[in-house]
């Protein structure tokens, strides 16, 4: 490698200094390789030289008026940068590549090493033609002078052969001619997997749990860091606020991940069934067992996560049998007199309120505490109202898939409604309303017209509704306003017969109208067909 010598040179900041020290270089007959020029310093890069002779050239120098000193240096300014921007590239997993107008390679990293199979002294300045092959799709993509990302490409010479993702962008002059281009270039199957490993990530277990409220990204992050762990989780919160959808997301950040889930609704069962469902029976132990016994729906969690949903509807017997479980980690079946070890996790969920059933003796203190290890509280929707837009779009698309509609989005009254409306039913109430919103819907944009929900609609909805309605036919706009009439005169009375009183009609023809217009109502009545 050429040596050379370098000098930084501090002086006076003023005119003529730089021509001065140029004029002693040349001198002493010294070869200049480069030069950087500052306000109160000039460093300049020169021919190897012999000790004595620099120490000339140096004497020389002080010499100069306006020179404070001179002293050698390391590297120039502009090469510790070149060092330092090699070094940044160098460090990327990824091929990179300045090529001229001639596709001359002018530039690269170490990766091209590996990528072209050649060492660094065989690549500069070759055409890249002959480490890509003649025929490669990347060639095409060079000569175009367009940009590309992330195309398919193959690369292939006597040495390697492999498919690769490239980038590319042109290098222009002033006036926008190419003098060149820049390229990266990535393994393919490499780019995969780190694709399949982003995917995988934490948010795809959120996936299905919609919103971004401060209190519901908080519950999510709070998932997270205790997901891994195999302590019991108490989820509590109101009906339909998506403590399941949580203890699904627990159990797939977890280390039980690809273990088996088991939902136990314990209100769903009753209290005789419960405990054999749980934990299983000995053959013969009871009228109508099963002769050869049964395995319990923790034996068949093990390794894995069960989730007891509506813990607090557990009678007192039960809730001392699970407390064993978490005690011990052990289940006895029902007529046996042996112990098996299980290695479970729990989650549970309640809309109840634990502490309240445990001051009047109804659930069971020590296992209260026990359960709630790790408790989680999700926020009833009404005080996380911002998350409504999205979960409105949400079930948009889920009811469209599910009724085989193509409405795309919700006016803003409806959002706005919506929004004003305080869901005592939560979440699963808010879906319901907008799944027979979506099927009684005519054209492609829910609005208040086909809003359902249980209580009181707004006050101006009416004043609204007999606004008139651009680009809607009068047979439109009144079969509206008839929906609406029906739907009030059903909602109020709660009964068909009574409504179709207050209309002046028969219940017959109340109850042809309601299945013409596809009014889906929850009366006293049932619409038969
Ligand atoms: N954040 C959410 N994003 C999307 N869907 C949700 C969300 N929260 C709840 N849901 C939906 O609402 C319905 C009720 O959710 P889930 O059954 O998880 O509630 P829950 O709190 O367990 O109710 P319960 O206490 O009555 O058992 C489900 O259809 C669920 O998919």
């Amino acid at each position: 490698m050429t040596k050379y010598i370098r000098l930084e040179i501090k002086t006076q900041d003023k005119m003529g200094i730089t021509l001065k020290i140029l004029g002693a270089i040349y001198d002493s007959k010294i070869n200049l390789h480069s030069l950087e020029v500052f306000s109160k310093k000039i460093c300049v890069m020169i021919e190897d030289i012999k000790k004595k002779e620099k120490l000339e050239l140096i004497e020389e120098l002080e010499k100069i008026e306006d020179v404070i000193s001179v002293r050698e240096l390391e590297l120039m300014g502009y090469e510790k940068n070149e060092r330092k921007l090699k070094a940044i590239i160098d460090s990327v997993d990824e091929g990179v590549i300045a090529l001229s107008a001639n596709l001359e390679i002018e530039f690269f990293n170490s990766y091209c090493e590996k990528l072209f199979g050649y060492e660094k002294n065989e690549i500069l300045g070759r055409n890249i033609k002959s480490f890509i092959g003649k025929q490669s799709s990347l060639l095409e993509l060079i000569t175009s002078g367009k940009s590309y990302e992330n195309v398919e490409v193959s690369i292939s010479n006597e040495k390697v052969d492999g498919r690769y993702l490239a980038t590319g962008r042109a290098v222009k002059d002033d006036d926008l001619n190419p003098i060149g281009s820049v390229l990266t270039i990535k393994d393919f199957q490499k780019a995969r997997e780190i694709a399949e490993i982003v995917s995988l990530d934490e948010s795809g277990s959120f996936k299905e749990i919609v919103g971004s409220s401060t209190s519901l990204e908080k519950v999510k992050k709070i998932c997270s860091s205790i997901a891994k762990s195999d302590s019991t989780v108490l989820i509590k919160g109101e009906s339909g606020t998506g403590k399941e959808l949580f203890a699904k997301a627990i159990k797939k950040l977890s280390k039980r991940e690809n273990q088996r889930f088991i939902t136990v609704n314990c209100a769903a069962l009753p209290d005789a069934l419960i405990e054999s469902e749980l934990f299983g029976y000995e053959k013969g132990s009871f009228t109508g067992a099963l002769k050869r016994g049964k395995e319990g729906l923790f034996k068949e969690a093990d390794k894995g996560t069960i989730f007891l949903d509506e813990i607090g509807e557990l009678s007192l017997g039960v809730q001392s049998k699970l407390l064993r479980v978490l005690q011990e980690g052990t289940i006895r079946k029902i007529g046996s007199s042996k112990e098996e070890k299980v290695d479970v996790r729990i989650i549970c969920a309640t809309n109840r309120d634990l502490d309240e059933m445990m001051k009047k003796g109804e659930f069971r203190e020590d296992l209260y505490y026990r359960l709630n290890v790790i408790p989680i509280t999700i926020p009833p929707l009404r005080e996380r109202k911002e998350d409504i837009p999205l979960l409105i779009g949400h079930f948009i698309r889920k009811m469209n898939k599910k009724v085989g509609k193509d409405i795309v989005s919700a006016s803003m009254d409806y959002i706005n409604y919506m929004m004003e409306y305080d869901w005592p039913g939560n979440v699963r109430e808010l879906e319901n309303s907008i799944e027979r919103s979506v099927n009684l819907c005519e054209g492609n944009i829910l609005t208040n017209n086909y809003i359902f929900v249980d209580e009181k609609p707004n006050e101006n909805y009416n004043e609204d509704f007999l606004q008139y309605k651009e680009m809607a036919s009068l047979k439109e706009q009144v079969k509206e306003l008839e929906i609406e009439i029906l739907k009030k005169s059903l909602q109020k009375n709660k009964s068909i017969r009574k409504a179709a009183k207050e209309l002046g009609i028969s219940h017959t023809a109340l109850i042809k109208k309601i299945q013409k217009l596809n009014i889906r109502m929850e009366t006293k009545d049932t619409v038969g067909n």
